[in-house]
């Protein structure tokens, strides 16, 4: 109200003369109400109670004329109708198109493109369609009450004393119940809008939810977003029944009030004929009127101006990477949250080699005696407004106390009371049959999977769904199905760093990851990428860039360079190994194992992790998988 009455104000101000002419026809209507219950208490009195049943007929011929009269009124009426609503659509296409265009011109196409398109089209439509709906039933109302409250003091003043206090009454409630209704009505838009558009890029994203195993996460949140409209539903049911509350007090209380009250008024002088018209104004005038505009204003209106607000309210900016799906976003653990400060692995002393306490439980895994720190990596972006608090130096990268999940009540735990250390600057290589639980855990790592026992920590801090931690942007998940979308390249690559960070840091990530080639052969960063026109393997090397340039801390690869040749691998796990920030990868081939500082083995009994060439020793699953491996991978 607040946005829209300054400028609804000058816009009727100018239409005076259009607003005179449709008071002037509305009077009319008036008239065709005052002599309907007039004409029905003269023809009962004057008439068929007089023994006179002429002169009855008389008076209702009256009644039935001006009805006649009324609908001709009432067409002129809409008539003048259009001379307001129609310069109010060309005026909000005027400046739809002129904000429009005005976008555009400071590069802010797309999304805005879209939203421009629906508000000159289908919302232009809505407000006016809206406006005049409003017009009508408000003009309606208050000529039609005026004929009423004129009527019944023409008959017997005695009937307003009757009539009158309930109607104010409901009016009101009516009245302060709009305000409420008004933001409830506000508030269910808005979560139907918000369900569409998650639901929309759900859909447009579902392949890549998929392949990153976030099915689960994608539905907690659609289904947030459902309980959150049944609740705005509901919030806004409750203000109709207080609407249909002032309904019935306004417009059907007086009718039970005028026929309790009849001994009473006829003992004052009023006549029988006199307590047919009141009724029939009652009845046949204002009940209906007070029920259009109880459902008018209190539907149409308050779209209307919800409608109106957006039309004329400040542009939306764009915002980045909202053409792809959030979900995936999560996933791989956008950097919303802001950028990581310097690594503290790179500038810290080689931590203390930590002592092994042996094996604590089923799955017990400790760190290495001495993981190297990481060499000083390319630069990294400056901290940013939002940045979560930096985590505790000291504590391990990741600790994994008794960790244990099931994908249901009754399943076999897939991770079962699993123990592990993992320090700073650690580049950890996690092993194990097909189907054994590497995904798994490395969605527990991200926080895609709750544990169902045990504790997670990274950099000393538990580990929440990545929408709910403002620590999600120092992790990173590169799945499998690399996730790349239509747009520039520079786009695809600053994905997870939402606040930017100089070309020269996109330029290094290119460059050790092993990107160039590809970069070079589109045209630069600025370049538009089609992703269904790249391979697997380029997609793969995008986003394994876009992972290098981001700030997080702890990178998790989950065969997120299987579709490189070997050649190409090596080069982008050695680009990460020595990236400030500790590294996971789920290894398929023997080369990317050994490049670890340690390699992790699951086998589903129990978890073993040890340097390469202990585990040649310790490990019978390693030795079997290494066999497999060794006559392709080398
Ligand atoms: N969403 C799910 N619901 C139920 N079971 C699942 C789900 N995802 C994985 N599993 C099961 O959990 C077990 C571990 O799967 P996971 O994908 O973690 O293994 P993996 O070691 O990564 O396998 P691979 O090497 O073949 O990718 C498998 O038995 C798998 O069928």
């Amino acid at each position: 109200m607040r946005r829209t009455l300054p400028q609804a104000v000058p816009f009727l101000a100018r239409r005076r003369g259009v607003l005179l002419r449709l008071g002037g026809w509305s009077l009319l209507e008036s008239a065709q109400t005052f002599l309907g219950g007039y004409g029905v208490a003269a023809a009962l009195d004057r008439g068929f109670l007089a023994g006179q049943p002429v002169v009855g007929l008389g008076w209702l011929a009256v009644a039935a004329a001006a009805v006649v009269a009324g609908g001709a009124a009432t067409h002129r009426v809409f008539h003048r109708l259009a001379d307001l609503v129609e310069p109010l659509r060309d005026g909000l296409v005027r400046r739809v198109v002129g904000s429009a265009l005005s976008s555009a011109v400071a590069g802010r196409g797309g999304r805005t493109g879209h939203a421009a398109l629906s508000r000159l089209t289908h919302q232009t439509e809505a407000a006016r369609d809206g406006f005049a709906g409003l017009v009508m039933v408000t003009r309606s109302f208050v000529f039609t009450t005026a004929g009423v409250v004129v009527g019944l003091a023409t008959l017997a003043p005695a009937l307003l004393l009757v009539v009158l206090p309930p109607l104010a009454a409901g009016l009101v409630l009516f009245i302060a119940a709009l305000r409420p209704m008004a933001a409830r009505q506000q508030d269910f838009l808005r979560t139907d809008e918000e369900l569409a558009a998650r639901i929309g890029s759900d859909v447009a994203g579902l392949r890549d939810i998929v392949a990153c195993g976030a099915e689960a996460r994608a539905a907690d949140a659609a289904g947030e977003l459902i309980d959150a409209q049944t609740r705005a539903a509901r919030a806004l049911a409750r203000w109709a029944a207080v609407r249909t509350l002032a309904l019935g007090l306004a417009g059907q209380a007086p009718v039970v009030l005028l026929l309790a009250a009849a001994p009473w008024l006829q003992a004052r002088g009023v006549t029988a004929g006199e307590l047919l018209g009141a009724l029939t104004y009652l009845t046949q005038a204002l009940l209906p009127a007070l029920n259009t505009l109880m459902t008018g204003l209190g539907t149409a209106g308050t779209r209307l101006l919800v409608i109106l607000d957006r039309l004329t309210g400040p542009d939306e900016p764009p915002a980045p990477g909202s053409s792809t799906a959030p979900a995936v976003r999560a996933v791989e653990q956008d950097a919303a949250a802001g950028a990581v400060e310097p690594d503290a692995a790179a500038s810290a002393p080689a931590p203390a080699p930590a002592p092994d306490s042996g094996p604590r439980s089923r799955g017990a895994v400790t760190a290495p005696a001495g993981a190297r720190p990481r060499t000083p990596g390319p630069r990294q972006p400056a901290p940013q407004q939002g940045t979560p608090a930096e985590p505790d130096a000291a504590a391990p990268s990741l600790e994994l106390r008794s960790l244990s999940f099931s994908y249901g009540p009754g399943a076999t735990p897939v991770i079962d009371c699993l123990d592990l250390l993992v320090e700073p600057g650690e580049h950890l290589a996690v092993v194990g049959p097909s189907g054994i639980g590497k995904s798994t855990l490395f969605g527990l790592v991200a926080g895609l999977l709750e544990p169902d026992r045990g504790t997670l920590l990274i950099g000393g801090a538990p580990v929440h769904r990545p929408d709910r931690d403002p620590s999600a942007a120092r992790r990173a998940l590169i799945p499998q199905e690399a996730y790349v979308f239509g747009g520039s390249l520079r786009d695809n690559l600053l994905y997870l760093c939402p606040g930017g960070v100089p070309t020269s840091d996109v330029e290094a990530a290119v460059r050790a990851v092993g990107l160039d080639g590809v970069v070079r052969g589109l045209g630069g960063l600025d370049a538009r990428i089609d992703p269904a026109a790249l391979s697997q393997g380029e997609r793969q090397l995008v986003a394994l860039a876009r992972a290098y340039v981001a700030p997080a801390r702890l990178v998790l690869l989950d065969e997120a360079t299987c579709h490189l040749d070997p050649a190409a691998e090596a080069r982008a796990e050695r680009a990460f190994a020595d990236r400030p920030g500790t590294l996971l990868v789920i290894a398929h081939r023997l080369s990317s194992a050994r490049r670890a500082d340690r390699v992790l083995v699951l086998d589903g009994v129990s978890a073993t992790a040890g340097r390469h060439e202990e585990l040649l020793e310790r490990s019978p699953t390693y030795r079997d998988l290494v066999g497999q491996w060794h006559p392709q991978a080398g």
